[in-house]
């Protein structure tokens, strides 16, 4: 699904992951792993096309990473919810499904139950809790059409079954024939699904990351 060659990113001149190598194949998940600022979103964002790398190729199915194939194959989680405010719950996933597009065979009320959210449709989404908010985005990834999903800290504000949410989330994906990243700083949970492991260290700055897996 993702092949990753030779990527390096670098903040004003300074050194933040690379050179990393990796693959994820369909129905795995790579889990990034790392200390605060080890570079986990910084590499997420860089996938995602948000940052450009200094160097390296970034491949889906096999094709190099266009940003029209990155709008398409990949879908972000990032640690900002990305909501509007002012607009309902449903009035959100309205606006991101046109924006990112829509699975067939998923309706926005039926992403709303599956991650707890039914009775929420006309709250608006400034009126909910952080958690309810992370809910939020998890019903736009389970809409989201992209089969590969960079989860950035998907954990971070849920509760135990918010938890189990996501493992369910993550491993229903992985069987449908999706792919998934989700990073970690080791404090959360990591999805219970076949993983390989990629170890981002501060000492990698220095062009020694660990990949495991
Ligand atoms: N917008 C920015 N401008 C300058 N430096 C940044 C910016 N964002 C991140 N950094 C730096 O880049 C490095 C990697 O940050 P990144 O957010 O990728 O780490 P992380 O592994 O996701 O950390 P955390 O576990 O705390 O979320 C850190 O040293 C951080 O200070």
């Amino acid at each position: 699904m993702l092949e990753v060659r030779g990527l390096r990113f670098s903040r004003n001149d300074l050194p933040v992951f690379g050179p990393l190598d990796f693959a994820v194949a369909t129905g795995e998940a790579l889990l990034v792993q790392g200390d605060n600022g080890a570079g986990k979103t910084t590499l997420l964002r860089v996938l995602a096309g948000l940052l450009r790398a200094d160097a390296g190729e970034v491949a889906i199915r096999g094709e190099t990473a266009e940003p029209l194939l990155r709008a398409r194959a990949l879908a972000y989680l990032g640690h900002l919810p990305g909501l509007k405010a002012d607009l309902s719950v449903v009035e959100n996933l309205q606006h991101l499904c046109g924006l990112h597009g829509q699975r067939g065979s998923q309706t926005i009320e039926g992403a709303l139950e599956v991650v707890g959210l039914g009775g929420y449709e006309e709250a608006l989404s400034r009126q909910l809790s952080a958690g309810q908010k992370k809910r939020l985005s998890l019903a736009r990834l389970w809409l989201s059409p992209a089969p590969l999903w960079l989860m950035d800290e998907p954990y971070a504000n849920l509760d135990l079954e918010g938890i189990e949410l996501v493992n369910r989330m993550v491993r229903a994906h992985l069987d449908a024939g999706g792919a998934s990243l989700v990073t970690t700083h080791g404090a959360y949970a990591a999805p219970p699904v076949r993983t390989r492991l990629l170890v981002l260290d501060r000492r990698g700055r220095d062009g020694a990351p660990r990949t495991e897996g």
